[in-house]
């Protein structure tokens, strides 16, 4: 098997990465088929062509704080074996694989943006003091009772740090600092009237720098330990990214 492996930094949320890249298909001239797929982080597809007689694609695809990180790899088998088909791989496959590659990545970087523009991201804030985090008790609407993380929509132009801090500000009377980020998960309703599944909630740990949170939007507002996350009655979306906070209040 000969191999490559491409590594791109999406400007877009993880399921808005997911739907491009499937949309937008594979770089081959011949249809590989679909053989695993886990939305939005992981797809494969696999099939046979040309000068290949076998071709395997897998893409993965990590939340970061700067977008998602596609990373993509292509196996294939040539139809010639031994050294003649060694020959043929480095003087025209795997300068044809990269070709392709390479202008499928920068169409898929690019319309990945341009579609994250038009889907409503929601970012939330996991504020730690004294070891403990900041969690909120939602009191109307289709989530009441349950709990979250301060945050809210970002707004169309604003950037997603910039959101999170208007956010804080104007539910919790607090100007805090974005310190790194924790992670993103999929919202599986809808989101402004988006379509159902396409928006994601993505998490910033924070510290509060000026000012006591005053509770403005929730029914409650609570300092929870690590041993407290678990048992709390938590929006079902949330669930994935306690581990990872967790992790930072046995790490502060
Ligand atoms: N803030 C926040 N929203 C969450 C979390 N988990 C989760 O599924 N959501 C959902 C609930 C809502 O559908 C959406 C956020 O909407 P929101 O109502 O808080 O947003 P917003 O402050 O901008 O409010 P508005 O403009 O609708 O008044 O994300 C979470 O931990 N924090």
């Amino acid at each position: 098997m000969f191999q490559l492996r491409f590594t791109t930094l999406v400007e877009a949320p993880l399921t808005v990465a997911f739907d491009v890249g499937r949309v937008l298909g594979r770089p081959w001239p011949w249809a590989l088929t679909e053989v695993a797929t886990d939305r939005p982080h992981a797809d494969e597809h696999r099939g046979a062509g040309g000068l290949l007689a076998q071709v395997r694609h897998t893409r993965r695809f990590h939340p970061t704080g700067a977008g998602t990180l596609v990373d993509e790899q292509v196996e294939w088998e040539n139809r010639v074996p031994g050294f003649l088909g060694r020959l043929l791989d480095q003087t025209v496959v795997r300068r044809h694989v990269l070709g392709a590659m390479q202008a499928h990545l920068d169409l898929f970087a690019a319309a990945a943006q341009r579609r994250a523009e038009d889907v409503v991201q929601v970012v939330g804030a996991a504020l730690v003091s004294d070891g403990r985090v900041l969690v909120a008790q939602r009191g109307a609407g289709p989530f009441a009772g349950l709990w979250e993380f301060p945050g809210g929509k970002v707004e169309r132009g604003e950037s997603e740090l910039a959101a999170l801090v208007r956010e804080c500000r104007e539910e919790l009377s607090v100007e805090i600092a974005p310190q790194a980020f924790l992670g993103e998960v999929p919202l599986p309703g809808v989101v402004a009237g988006g379509a159902p599944s396409a928006s994601t909630l993505r998490v910033w740990w924070g510290r509060i720098v000026a000012g006591d949170p005053v509770d403005h939007e929730h029914s409650e507002l609570r300092w929870a330990t690590a041993g407290e996350l678990e048992a709390l009655d938590w929006i079902p979306a949330d669930r994935p990214l306690l581990p990872a906070v967790r992790a930072l209040l046995d790490r502060l």
